[in-house]
């Protein structure tokens, strides 16, 4: 079943509503696009993994695969597109912080895309559900970078640039390897197959009773 974007979002707040806060549901989020990504990889152990990660509760999905990745003995480096004190949310706020006492997790802010290594992965924790309008800087360069770079691409819930409501794209868009989208599949992400690559819908423990009214 697909449902809408407006749909997601009203069972995500009726879910955190019950007791089953966003926290939890951004946790199991990462916990299983980390899975599947390590199930496609065989092996992750000292790969240079790079994550981009958005200042929405998108970036903080990634923010979760980062502490995942660093688990599995990936070498983890996590460029956040904006200052951590304009981090959105108080979920993708709580992993930055557990990020920064975890050394095992190089953390960059601002948007560069200059890195000194090539990276095995790189994670697209970008923009999801709340994408609007043409893509706005630093995020436009650091699609750009993803598409120019010769690697595994994976798309956190959806690729940055494609509206998982309508499955058009803005400007710009990453085209990725894989996507692992999150409780339910969006109406408008299979349409573009070409940009999620392999494509996942992942359960991430929402109550059933939280559609209650909605689907
Ligand atoms: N579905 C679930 O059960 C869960 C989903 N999760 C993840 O949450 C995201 C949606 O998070 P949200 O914070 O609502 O939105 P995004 O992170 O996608 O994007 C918001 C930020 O992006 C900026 N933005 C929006 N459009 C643009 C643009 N065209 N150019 C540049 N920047 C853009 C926006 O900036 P504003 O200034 O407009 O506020 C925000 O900073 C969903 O996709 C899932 O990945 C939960 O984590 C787990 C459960
Ligand atoms: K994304």
């Amino acid at each position: 079943m697909e449902i809408t974007v407006d749909q997601m979002y009203n069972i995500e707040n009726k879910g955190h509503d019950m007791g089953f806060l966003k926290k939890f549901m951004m946790e199991n989020a990462g916990a299983a696009a980390v899975k599947r990504l390590v199930e496609k990889l065989g092996n992750v152990d000292s790969k240079n993994i790079l994550i981009f990660v958005g200042m929405g509760n998108n970036g903080g999905d990634g923010l979760v695969m980062a502490r995942h990745l660093a688990g599995y003995g990936a070498k983890v480096t996590v460029m956040l597109l904006g200052n951590p004190e304009n981090i959105k949310t108080e979920e993708s706020n709580w992993n930055w912080s557990i990020l920064e006492k975890m050394p095992s997790v190089k953390l960059m802010t601002g948007g560069s895309t200059d890195f000194d290594f090539k990276p095995d992965v790189i994670i697209d924790g970008i923009l999801g559900t709340g994408i609007s309008g043409e893509i706005r800087e630093p995020y436009a360069s650091a699609i750009n970078y993803i598409n120019k770079t010769d690697c595994y691409k994976f798309a956190v819930d959806v690729p940055s640039g494609l509206d998982p409501q309508t499955g058009e794209t803005a400007n710009i868009c990453t085209k990725c390897d894989m996507t692992v989208t999150f409780h339910k599949m969006k109406q408008g992400i299979p349409k573009r197959k070409d940009l999620t690559g392999e494509l996942f819908a992942e359960k991430i423990g929402i109550p059933p009773e939280a559609e209650e009214g909605i689907l």
